[in-house]
């Protein structure tokens, strides 16, 4: 049975993907800062279901934490599905936040999850098999919902994806896009929101069984709340009828 990384393990969406995985009968290596939470997880999943479950504990914003991992996909018993599912956002408007925060944002969103992709997608290729899932954000495609960066760090790992399954498809690499609406965890308190403010919460056990029902299919982009899919596959297509269009050599019409 594959064997599936999943980072932000101790909490929220990526526990209850550890769960579903190991329920499937796959061996985890979980990753977080919290290492009681970590070892509590492990614990109860090796009792439930029977799996190996290995545990890192790292802060995905610190680069030489980051190594420590990257080296574990590398050397140690292969990832066939990588989770990059760790994220936060901050708490400050854009105009209030202080530089670190948000290149501490940065590190966490969008930094750590291209390295260890990097580290597992070259693996995955020569075998010929393996899985990135990345967990966006509705707001990635609808960054006026909040302030500053956060959409933009959404954004990115869909266009990652997006860019991952193009080179690496071919290969036999299987990359889904999750972009959850919200969802019922921490992130808001962590944010300095209120939860109790938020329409339309998703629970985190629908969102995750929703995004495997995703992954099993094998899409490419897997939206949970949206109920028409046919609105997507029109943004898509829109998108890729402009594609011919950008190889002229003149500035279009409107601006000479
Ligand atoms: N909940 C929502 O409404 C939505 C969430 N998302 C995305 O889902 C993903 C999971 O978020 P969610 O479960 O809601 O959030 P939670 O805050 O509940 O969980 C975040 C997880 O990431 C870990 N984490 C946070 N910071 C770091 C760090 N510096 N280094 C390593 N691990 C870290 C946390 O563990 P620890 O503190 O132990 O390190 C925890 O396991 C995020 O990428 C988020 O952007 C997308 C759309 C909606
Ligand atoms: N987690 C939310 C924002 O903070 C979201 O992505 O909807």
């Amino acid at each position: 049975m594959p064997n599936a990384l999943v980072t932000g393990a101790s909490g929220g969406i990526g526990a209850f993907y550890a769960d579903r995985l190991a329920a499937r009968g796959h061996d985890l290596v979980l990753v977080a800062r919290s290492t009681d939470k970590l070892e509590a997880l492990a614990r109860d999943l090796r009792a439930r279901y029977g799996i190996q479950a290995e545990m890192i504990t790292a802060d995905l914003t610190d680069p030489a934490q980051v190594v420590r991992v990257v080296d574990r996909i590398r050397s140690g018993t292969p990832i066939d599905i990588l989770i990059n599912n760790a994220g936060a956002n901050v708490a400050s408007s854009f105009a209030k936040v202080a530089d670190a925060e948000l290149e501490a944002l940065i590190r966490l969103n969008v930094t750590a999850p291209t390295l260890l992709t990097r580290a597992a997608i070259a693996g995955m290729a020569s075998r010929g098999t393996g899985a990135i899932v990345n967990i966006g954000s509705v707001i990635g495609l609808a960054t006026e919902l909040t302030s500053g960066i956060y959409g933009a760090t959404k954004a990115y790992m869909l266009t990652f994806s997006q860019s991952l399954a193009h080179e690496f498809g071919p290969a036999g690499v299987y990359v889904q896009a999750v972009l959850p609406g919200a969802t019922r965890t921490d992130i808001w308190r962590h944010s300095g929101r209120n939860i109790d403010e938020i329409d339309g919460l998703m629970e985190v056990d629908d969102l995750v069984d929703a995004a495997l029902a995703g992954f099993d299919r094998r899409e490419a982009v897997t939206i949970p709340p949206l109920p028409d899919v046919r609105q997507w596959e029109a943004f898509e297509a829109a998108r890729l009828a402009m594609r011919p269009n950008f190889a002229n050599g003149k500035p279009a019409g409107r601006y000479v």
